[in-house]
C-alpha cells in the first residue's frame, strides 16, 4: 500500500498501520530503491514482518510497489518522503525491531557529508524509535561512508557498533549490491544496537483536521480598493520554517482567489494552497485548502499567516485569527 504523508497519524502505531498483523516484528527500510530487498528478506521469517519502506524517488516507489504486490506482501506500507521526517514524525517511541539501510547514497564530495543520512542525530533518533534489542543494519560498498557511519554511531553515545557479522543475504541481492559486485567491489556490514533509548520528541505535526473550524484560517474584510494584481512573490522566515508565497490565482467558480505557497521545514517540503473566499456577509475567509493532502505543521500555519499578513498590508482588517 502506498501512503502519502497525510495518510499517517503522528505518531502512527503498528495497530493502525497493520490492523491484521499488529504483533509481528516491524521493519523499516530506508531508501529501498527498486524494492528487491524486502521480498528476499521477508522469506527468511516464518511469517512476513510488518514492513515500512521510505524513499525519496517516485519512480522507485512505483517499481517497488509492483514488486511487493507481485510477491503477495500485504502487510507492507511504502511512502515517498525523506527518511528523517518519517522516523521523527510517524514512528512511535520504541516501536521498530529493525531499520535497514542498504547502499545509501554516499555523498562522497568534500563538504557534502551533512547530506548523509547516517550521522549522529539520526542514530539518536533511531535509538529512540527502536525496541530494546532492535538494531540498524547498514550494508554499503563505500569504504569511507562505512567508516564515517561507524564513527557517527559512536559519537551519538547511544549505539554500540558491531562489524563482525555477515550482512543478510538479501542485502547482497539489491540492485546496487549487484551493480557493485559486477564491478568487483565487496560490501561492508555493520549492526548498530541501541545502548540507551533517548526520548527524541515527535514534532507538533497533525493531520488535516476533520472539523472545519480547526483548519488554519483567518477571517477579514478587504477594502473596496483591494487589487489582487499587487501580489508579488514573497518569502517569510521563522525559526524552523520558510514560506514562499509563489503566486495568486483568481477563482472562476467562486468569488475569491487561491495563493500557492511553498513551505520548507528542515527536510520536509510541502506545496499548499490557501483559499481567500468571500462569505455571505461580505467578509473573506482565508483558509488552508485540503487539496494536495497537506499536514498541519508550524510552517503550514505560517503560510496562512503569510497570506493574511499580505492582505493586511493591502488594507485588510483582520476579525479573527485561527492559525
Ligand atoms: C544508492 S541507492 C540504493 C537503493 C537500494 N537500497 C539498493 O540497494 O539497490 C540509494 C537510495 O536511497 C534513496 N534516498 C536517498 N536519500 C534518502 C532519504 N533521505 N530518505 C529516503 N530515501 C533516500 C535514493 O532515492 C536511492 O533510491
Amino acid at each position: 500500500m502506498i501512503f502519502r504523508l497525510s495518510d499517517f497519524r503522528f505518531p502512527d502505531p503498528a495497530e493502525r498501520l497493520y490492523p491484521e498483523t499488529p504483533d509481528r516484528p516491524w521493519v523499516l527500510e530506508v531508501g529501498f530503491g527498486d524494492g528487491r530487498f524486502w521480498p528476499h528478506f521477508a522469506r527468511t521469517f516464518p511469517q512476513p514482518p510488518n514492513y515500512l519502506g521510505v524513499e525519496i524517488s517516485g519512480v522507485s516507489l512505483l517499481k517497488a510497489h509492483r514488486r511487493l504486490k507481485a510477491a503477495g506482501l500485504g502487510n507492507a506500507v511504502l511512502t515517498k518522503l525523506p527518511a528523517d521526517v518519517l522516523v521523527r514524525e510517524v514512528i512511535p517511541h520504541g516501536a521498530l525491531d529493525l531499520i535497514v539501510v542498504n547502499f545509501p547514497d554516499p555523498w562522497p564530495k568534500a563538504g557534502h557529508t551533512e547530506h548523509r543520512l547516517l550521522r549522529a542525530p539520526f542514530f539518536e533518533l533511531a535509538a529512540s524509535r527502536l525496541k530494546p534489542g532492535g538494531a540498524v543494519l547498514l550494508t554499503t560498498d563505500h569504504d569511507e561512508y562505512f567508516e564515517f557511519a561507524c564513527g557517527e554511531a559512536g559519537k551519538s553515545g547511544v549505539m554500540a557498533v558491531d562489524t563482525a557479522q555477515e550482512p543478510p543475504p538479501a542485502a547482497l541481492e539489491t540492485k546496487y549490491a549487484l551493480k557493485w559486485r559486477d564491478l568487483g567491489l565487496g560490501a561492508h556490514h555493520a549492526r548498530f544496537r541501541p545502548t540507551a533509548h533517548p526520548q527524541v520528541p515527535h514534532g507538533t505535526t497533525t493531520p488535516y483536521p476533520e472539523l472545519e473550524t480547526d483548519v488554519p484560517h483567518a477571517v477579514l474584510t478587504l477594502p473596496v480598493s483591494f487589487e489582487p494584481a499587487h501580489f508579488a512573490k514573497q518569502t517569510t522566515r521563522g525559526q524552523n520554517w520558510t514560506v514562499v508565497l509563489l503566486d495568486l490565482y483568481s477563482s472562476l467558480r467562486r468569488d475569491g482567489w487561491v495563493a500557492l505557497a511553498h513551505v520548507v521545514e528542515g527536510e520536509l517540503t510541502q506545496e499548499v494552497l490557501v483559499g481567500i473566499t468571500r462569505r455571505e456577509d461580505g467578509s473573506y475567509l482565508v483558509r488552508l485548502a485540503k487539496f494536495g493532502g497537506p499536514i498541519i505543521t508550524p510552517g503550514v500555519k505560517a503560510a496562512v499567516g503569510a497570506v493574511t499578513a499580505w492582505l493586511e498590508s493591502e488594507g485588510a482588517e483582520v476579525r479573527h485569527r485561527g492559525y
